[in-house]
């Protein structure tokens, strides 16, 4: 095991990451930006090197920054945790080519063949798992587009190579739309992605978001530990994400879970990811892999048992897995609010104060990760989510009826978030009863739609 990890980001997944290297006793290093200087990941660690002003790009975001502080500290890993650098392969083979500190993630070439979709399209497909039906090589002209709606009909979405969360996809709904939004959906990509490649899926209308939490280990043994239900979405932003799905019967998400675990096996792939599917009429599909952990690992740790952070460590220091698949447990129901320093009422507009008062929920079955306490100013710097409630309950009704609860104790004064829309959702009948897909909130919400 390492005797020193610098984490290379802030908030509460600085912390989360922190904590797991304290049960290890592991020492932890932080960085920060000018910004957050007293902030709470900082407060927590055994020590922490400035690596910048607040801008991201030239402090968190600043590769040879966070490598000196890295090499100054002695730390022997580095995690990235999540956004930021957890997904940027240049970053993870500077590390990999850094004598003495390893990389705490997945193989800087499986994130760079997981990042490029059509080839990670063709790794699952050579693993029998389903994919999105559409190509799975580039698309070189609008002419294709239009092939292949009269092959696979209408709409037909058009991918960046390069995208991936809620960028870089363009829907064509008829013909007519095929050039325009082909040159767009390349023009966009050249833009945002550095590569105006593109693919085409067909697209599937309404479908739910479903994603399976994988691990692998050095010695080849793959594990999934179950899938996560991220239906419920505003504008691709994830608001609420709950494990298991209610979507899913006993037997489809035996199906998904395997397939996803296939499809890492194939991949040779190692350390924590997370495939996802599209769900729709009784059949899934893979859309990409994560090859990081991600804000919504909680769920899965608490309906099994299984802290994700600490065998990412381990698994970096070399450990095999104590436990067999069959060792895979997955008990009750659990649910995730992403606490957003936003104000709902004004179309989720971002919102910055000081803490005048924070007053987290506790009893059973209730999680908070945070980095926050009363007197924290929270700024406009960075990501807009502040905290994490995480609620487990023994079935989905319970985990409900703990949520309003939970909801109803949390009290933050002096910056609006959006609890009060939390709690609103708790009583929406689509998410209680669990039929809600990606593009429920949308629809609801943006009703000049
Ligand atoms: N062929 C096909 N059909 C429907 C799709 C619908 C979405 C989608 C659209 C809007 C919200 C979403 C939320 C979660 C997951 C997917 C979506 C989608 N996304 C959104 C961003 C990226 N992760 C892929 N791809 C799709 N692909
Ligand atoms: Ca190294």
């Amino acid at each position: 095991m390492f005797d020193k990890v610098l984490v290379a980001n802030r908030g509460e997944i600085a912390v989360r990451v922190m904590r797991a290297c304290e049960e290890l006793g592991v020492e932890t290093v932080a960085v920060y930006s000018e910004a957050d200087k007293n902030a709470g990941h900082v407060r927590y660690a055994d020590e922490a090197y400035n690596v910048g002003p607040a801008r991201a790009a030239d402090s968190y975001l600043d590769q040879e920054a966070i490598v000196d502080a890295a090499e100054q500290a002695g730390a022997d890993a580095i995690h990235p945790g999540y956004g930021f650098l957890a997904e940027n392969a240049d970053f993870a083979a500077l590390v990999e080519e850094t004598e003495g500190v390893t990389w705490v993630g997945p193989a800087s070439e499986s994130m760079e063949q997981m990042g490029e979709k059509t080839k990670a399209r063709k790794v699952m497909q050579a693993a029998d798992v389903p994919i999105v039906p559409g190509t799975t090589d580039p698309a070189e002209s609008a002419e294709e587009v239009k092939q292949f709606g009269e092959e696979y009909g209408y709409p037909v979405a058009i991918k960046a190579e390069g995208g991936g969360g809620g960028r870089g996809m363009k829907v064509v709904w008829d013909e007519s739309e095929a050039e325009d939004q082909f040159e767009t959906a390349k023009r966009e990509g050249e833009a945002y992605f550095d590569n105006d490649s593109v693919y085409l899926e067909r697209y599937l209308d309404h479908p739910r978001h479903i994603e399976v939490q994988v691990i692998a280990d050095h010695s080849g043994n793959v594990r999934h530990l179950g899938e996560r239900d991220c239906s419920l979405q505003r504008r691709h932003q994830k608001v609420i994400e709950e494990g298991p799905s209610p979507a899913l019967d006993e037997e489809m998400a035996e199906e998904i879970r395997e397939a996803a675990r296939q499809g890492v096996a194939e991949a040779d792939y190692r350390n924590a990811g997370t495939v996802e599917f599209l769900v729709a009429d009784g059949e899934f599909f893979f859309l990409e892999v994560n090859t990081r952990i991600q804000v919504e690992h909680t769920v899965t740790e608490e309906i099994t048992g299984i802290d994700i952070v600490k065998w990412q460590l381990r698994v970096a220091a070399g450990e095999a897995f104590d436990f067999s698949q069959d060792d895979v447990d997955i008990e009750g129901h659990a649910m995730e609010f992403r606490i957003n320093a936003e104000n709902a009422a004004n179309d989720f507009a971002p919102a910055t104060g000081k803490l005048t008062a924070y007053d987290p929920p506790g009893g059973i079955g209730v999680r908070m990760d945070d980095a926050l306490r009363q007197g924290d100013t929270i700024g406009g710097d960075y990501d807009s989510m502040i905290a994490k409630l995480i609620v487990y309950g023994s079935d989905r009704e319970e985990c409900i009826a703990r949520s309003k609860r939970a909801l109803e104790e949390y009290n933050i004064e002096g910056v609006t978030t959006i609890v009060p829309f939390h709690r609103l959702m708790l009583t929406d009948e689509q998410f209680v009863a669990g039929t809600h897909t990606t593009d429920y909130l949308d629809e609801e919400l943006d009703t000049s739609r």
